[in-house]
């Protein structure tokens, strides 16, 4: 059976996206994710998306997979590609701009702006450790500033899930982090039980961040739009950040927004379509 598939990515955080509206379940395996991901022997990329039916009145549903297989909960780059991807396949008949996204974290609705961005509301920030999921500290208690033996090091770490888990530090040069050694070790750390997203952050000022990213199931990306998410509520929720930033990754700039008004984190930022082909 040939599939169809179209190559995104959103700062470089790459996607192989599938139409998968003819059916609920994934066209494919996660070890068939697995092949499809590889750089080398493969198409090459950090997950693949499926767009699939909606459920409970949304408009579509995203299943995604790490590049290692996992399945993660949500993915911010991958769901801006997923709305350039809907786009293109209503082509004359897309009626809307806002599409309401069934996802393992929930309702999420990004949104084409007339200047080729996606917005995204990626809804509330979960805080407490067992939302998370983490053993640093008490069940019902927020994680903020808590020491973490990784490495042989202490490091003040803050955890943030937006559906999907993170651990945020905030360190003096992202560029020193060696991502590769300690990304693995934060990774499978037993304190995570679900495994996290490692983000490392540089402030430049209240409203611009640095960030490097060892992400759950794929390693270093060249982006991750949780992670920025989560970063930014980690930046306010220890004062040293704005309610809005840029936050730059090695792959470009995100626009993040933890709104005073509704307490939802927005995201803005592009989605591009590299090339289609047929496996
Ligand atoms: N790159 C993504 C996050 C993808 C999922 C992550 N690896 C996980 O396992 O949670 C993003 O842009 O948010």
């Amino acid at each position: 059976m040939a599939i169809e598939f179209t190559k995104y990515h959103g700062l470089g955080n790459d996607f192989i996206l599938i139409d998968n509206r003819s059916s609920s379940l994934p066209v494919l395996t996660p070890e068939q994710a697995v092949k499809l991901c590889d750089r080398h022997f493969g198409i090459g990329a950090d997950g693949v998306i499926f767009a699939l039916p909606g459920e409970n009145g949304t408009d579509y549903t995203m299943r995604i997979f790490n590049s290692d297989g996992s399945e993660p909960e949500m993915c911010g780059n991958g769901i801006r590609c997923l709305a350039g991807f809907l786009a293109d396949l209503e082509g004359e008949f897309r009626n809307k701009d806002l599409y309401r996204i069934h996802t393992l974290a929930g309702v999420i609705t990004p949104q084409l702006m007339p200047d080729g961005q996606v917005k995204v509301d990626m809804g509330f920030p979960r805080l407490l450790a067992r939302e998370i999921p983490t053993t640093l500290g008490a069940a019902d208690v927020k994680v903020i500033n808590q020491p973490l033996e990784v490495a042989g090091q202490t490091w003040e770490v803050t955890c943030v899930s937006m559906g999907n888990p993170h651990c945020i530090t905030f360190v003096e040069d992202v560029v020193a982090i060696s991502l590769e050694t300690i990304g693995p070790l934060f990774e499978h750390h037993p304190a995570f039980p679900q495994r996290i997203n490692t983000e490392f952050i540089q402030l430049v000022s209240r409203d611009y961040l640095k960030m490097r990213v060892w992400e759950r199931g794929a390693g270093i990306t060249l982006a991750c739009g949780t992670g920025a998410c989560a970063s930014l509520v980690a930046g306010v929720l220890t004062g040293k950040c704005d309610r809005t930033a840029i936050v730059e990754l090695p792959g470009g700039p995100l626009q993040i927004e933890w709104s005073e008004i509704d307490q939802r984190v927005y995201m803005t930022g592009p989605a591009e379509r590299v090339f289609t082909g047929k496996l």
